[in-house]
């Protein structure tokens, strides 16, 4: 697919942590550019700084420098509180366990962001359905987590994860915890929204199967993001 305008953009990141009496540099000048339509991989070795990339780009974390342009707006040096309401409404996260609330069904799951948006319950509801339909288990929507198969569980997360049509979705590990045959199902599944949604997606994964099948590779060195 043709890559759209740019969605997502990092703009000389650096991220720092301390520990004890080391200071220890994750990001270092990170720079990375996501379009409308794209699906790209981050492959990095363990501890490498994935989760910190991906937690900074959802503005889960702010940078100690530079910044996270979203929609063409700087936001990963605004509040709190600011950030939590730009991420409720253009971001999605899709980790590598569900964290589906396990007392609720899934399209219970699904309508909750809609719902704490302030969507009406019925809309919420349809909309909930429809995505559970496109994610192939429209029949499942009224069994609670426990009672799904971890595929299952992962296409409910993932409807979940783009439920209030997110600009950007952020996947860590996000089939990382499925057997190979079933990763890639739930795959076929995530890309197909993906592409018919112009979503834009950063997605972390050891699984090079599927990297290769998404529109470019990068991976984290030194600090920064380069293409692999
Ligand atoms: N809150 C924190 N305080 C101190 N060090 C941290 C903190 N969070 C992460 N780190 C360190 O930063 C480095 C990068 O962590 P990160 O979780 O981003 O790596 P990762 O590439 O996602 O690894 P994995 O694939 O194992 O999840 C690691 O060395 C980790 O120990």
């Amino acid at each position: 697919m043709m890559a759209g305008e740019p969605i997502l953009q990092l703009k000389g990141v650096e991220r720092h942590y301390i520990q004890g009496p080391r200071k220890l540099t994750i990001l270092n000048g990170a720079e990375f550019m996501l379009r409308r339509g794209e699906m790209v991989a981050l492959i990095a070795p363990s501890g490498a700084g994935k989760s910190t990339l991906l937690h900074t780009a959802g503005l889960l974390e702010k940078p100690d420098a530079g910044d996270v342009i979203l929609g063409g707006r700087a936001c990963g040096r605004l509040s709190d509180d600011e950030r939590t309401a730009i991420r409720r409404n253009d971001i999605g996260f899709v980790y590598q366990f569900h964290h589906l609330l396990p007392e609720f069904s899934a399209i219970e799951n699904i309508m909750m962001p809609q719902l704490v948006r302030g969507l009406a319950p019925v809309e919420a509801k349809a909309r909930a359905a429809q995505l559970l339909d496109y994610m192939q288990i429209g029949k499942r929507g009224h069994h609670r987590p426990a009672e799904l198969s971890g595929g299952e569980q992962q296409r409910v997360a993932i409807a979940r994860a783009v439920a209030n049509a997110p600009l950007v979705l952020l996947a860590d590990e996000p089939t990382g915890n499925l057997d190979p045959v079933t990763a890639g199902y739930v795959f076929d599944a995530l890309s197909a929204l993906v592409r018919q949604s112009g979503l834009a997606a950063l997605i972390a994964t050891h699984n090079h199967e599927l990297a290769g099948r998404m529109d470019r590779r990068v991976t984290l060195s030194e600090g920064r993001v380069v293409p692999i």
